[in-house]
């Protein structure tokens, strides 16, 4: 991010980042008070939002200035993206869930092996396939969530609050998941949470507050 900022509409509040640079492989906790804009720095790195100044280039491509249709591609081609919601079309079947994933990535071969390894690696019954997305426990959805961003092999996986409605054992199960799957396809994660806890996971602790500080420190 490169001189980056961001305000929504009728709102004081401006995002500011001057220079940050994170590299491939690193895994990065995410944190900062309530409202500080974790959320919104994750939908400008996604390009659900874009700035409205500065530059967003990842993997070498200068992402916030494709067209919309483009970064829309790219986006379902290299970035994975886990929201606090989860966002699974609830009236479809887990697999539907998934293809629909890899169908907007231009993926022909998702084939079901790929499927049935995913499910296991994230200790999913595979009988979940079938079953609709609405139908599962939340737990669950969170997994088939993770499924759904990992279908494709994104270089980039962005993760907001996935770990809210868990208890703690499920957490530390989830989060070990999680950071096998990401290292075997060497991911980039950047993972928000407001649980402490969960920083030894990861590799680089970064605080909103302190990216966004920095900025005004350094256009003094
Ligand atoms: N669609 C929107 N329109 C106007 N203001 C918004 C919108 N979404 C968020 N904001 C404001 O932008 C600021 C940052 O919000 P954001 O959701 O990014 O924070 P957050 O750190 O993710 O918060 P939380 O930890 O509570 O999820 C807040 O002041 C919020 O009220």
């Amino acid at each position: 991010m490169q001189s980056v900022s961001f305000t929504y509409p009728n709102s004081k509040v401006q995002i500011q980042v001057n220079d940050w640079q994170v590299k491939q492989g690193e895994r990065i906790f995410l944190h900062g008070k309530s409202g500080s804009g974790k959320t919104t720095l994750l939908n400008l790195l996604s390009g659900i939002l874009t700035p409205e100044q500065g530059s967003i280039t990842i993997l070498d491509e200068p992402f916030s200035a494709l067209s919309e249709s483009k970064r829309d591609r790219f986006r379902a081609r290299h970035i994975g993206v886990v929201f606090q919601q989860f966002n699974l079309v609830s009236h479809l079947s887990v697999a539907q869930n998934i293809q629909l994933a890899a169908h907007f990535a231009g993926n022909k071969n998702l084939d079901n092996a790929r499927l049935t390894a995913l499910l296991i690696a994230l200790q999913l019954p595979l009988d979940v396939l079938n079953k609709k997305a609405r139908q599962l426990s939340v737990g669950q959805q969170q997994r088939v969530a993770i499924a759904r961003a990992l279908v494709n092999e994104p270089e980039i996986l962005l993760v907001d609050e996935p770990t809210s409605a868990l208890d703690a054992d499920a957490r530390d199960a989830f989060m070990t998941l999680l950071i096998e799957l990401c290292e075997v396809h060497s991911t980039t994660l950047i993972f928000v949470s407001h649980d402490a806890a969960l920083s030894d996971y990861l590799t680089t602790r970064v605080s909103v507050e302190d990216l966004f500080a920095s900025v005004e420190t350094s256009s003094c």
